[in-house]
């Protein structure tokens, strides 16, 4: 790889795109490389950008993304991709760098990079260190909800809100419960069943926060909302962009607003709960298109180009 790697954004001109090339923006240490705009769609152009690359980051719909990959044949080609495709896919890295203490480590050492879900990564951030250290057994029926800007819909989805007059402040959907992100949510937060996920889109364009309640008492031990945090604040200390709120007893908290972090790679965790009651909501609060597609991605290059993991990201709001 060169001193200054290139970089090809496939689907530049979509929403993760553009906002990848947006945090690349003003960096000398890499070369963005881009296709003409008359031929983004273009196979031979796309093969031969794809492959005279050193990065490749895909910002495709799946179909695209799939075919995207099977059009590189230079084997120094490394390949981050936003879509859902390769996420739990052999010979793929999961591009969530604090899921694990190595994980960081895996993606540097990554050919192939799947980019994680908006929706996952709170659901992981916040289960995953709790099943791993026993609180919560990994057979526990976990339900996770939701709500995302409507950029997390992509072109379309923008479009039809900024032209509507009056579109629905809360608009739930999943409701036939087989959304695309379950697997990866399955895999990553070491689950035996599948989360009973329930997403809504917001009225509002971009930010995002997801919910996990538990019923404590139903846990082995009975856990207290206390010790939850606890897990997760020493999980998550020194990290640069997950970090926990201090625990409150609180009945409602201004900072929950789903746009608090955008324009950042940070994700912030919050535990609530009610001894009495022995009950605990678990809350993450990101960007979608930060920590949830573009900022993350930008970090997974850091890591794959030797760099800094948080070159030209921004830690907080
Ligand atoms: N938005 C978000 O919050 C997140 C998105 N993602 C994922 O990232 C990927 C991109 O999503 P997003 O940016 O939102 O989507 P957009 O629809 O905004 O952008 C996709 C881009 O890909 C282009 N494109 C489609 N087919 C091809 C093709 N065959 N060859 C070249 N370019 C093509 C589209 O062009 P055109 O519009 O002309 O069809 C468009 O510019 C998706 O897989 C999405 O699921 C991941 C995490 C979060
Ligand atoms: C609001 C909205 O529609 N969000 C998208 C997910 C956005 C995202 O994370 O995308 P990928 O997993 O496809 O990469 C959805 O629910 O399908």
């Amino acid at each position: 790889m060169s001193s200054t790697p290139s970089i090809f954004i496939d689907g530049e001109a979509g929403t993760t795109g553009l906002q990848i090339r947006e945090r690349l923006e003003g960096r000398r240490d890499v070369r963005v490389v881009s296709i003409d705009p008359d031929k983004r769609k273009d196979a031979d152009e796309r093969k031969r950008l794809l492959n005279s690359c050193d990065v490749a980051i895909l910002c495709l719909p799946d179909e695209a993304a799939i075919e995207a990959v099977s059009l590189i044949e230079n084997p120094d080609v490394k390949v981050i991709d936003a879509s859902t495709a390769h996420r739990i896919a052999e010979g793929w890295v999961y591009g969530f760098a604090e899921m694990a203490k190595d994980q960081a480590e895996r993606i540097a050492d990554a050919k192939r990079v799947g980019n994680p879900g908006c929706y996952p990564q709170g659901l992981i951030a916040t289960v995953r260190p709790l099943v791993e250290a026993g609180l919560i057994p990994a057979t526990t029926p976990i339900t996770l909800n939701a709500v995302s800007g409507y950029s997390g819909g992509g072109r379309k989805m923008i479009e039809d809100y900024e032209a509507a007059a009056d579109p629905s402040p809360y608009m739930p959907y999943g409701l036939s419960l087989k959304h695309k992100h379950l697997p990866e949510m399955r895999a990553y937060a070491h689950l035996e069943e599948d989360v009973l996920f329930q997403p809504a889109v917001g009225a509002y364009a971009q930010g995002m926060l997801t919910f996990v309640p538990l019923q404590l008492w139903s846990l082995p031990g009975t856990p207290t909302a206390a010790q939850l945090h606890e897990v997760l604040a020493t999980r998550y200390a020194g990290e640069t962009f997950v970090t926990v709120a201090p625990f409150a007893a609180v009945d409602k908290l201004a900072e929950l607003d789903p746009r608090g972090l955008n324009g950042t790679n940070a994700m912030r965790l919050h535990v609530f709960g009610n001894d009495a009651k022995r009950q605990a909501i678990l809350v993450a609060v990101y960007d979608n298109l930060g920590k949830g597609a573009s900022g993350a991605a930008v970090q997974n290059l850091n890591l794959m180009i030797g760099r800094d993991h948080a070159a030209g990201l921004a830690a907080a709001a």
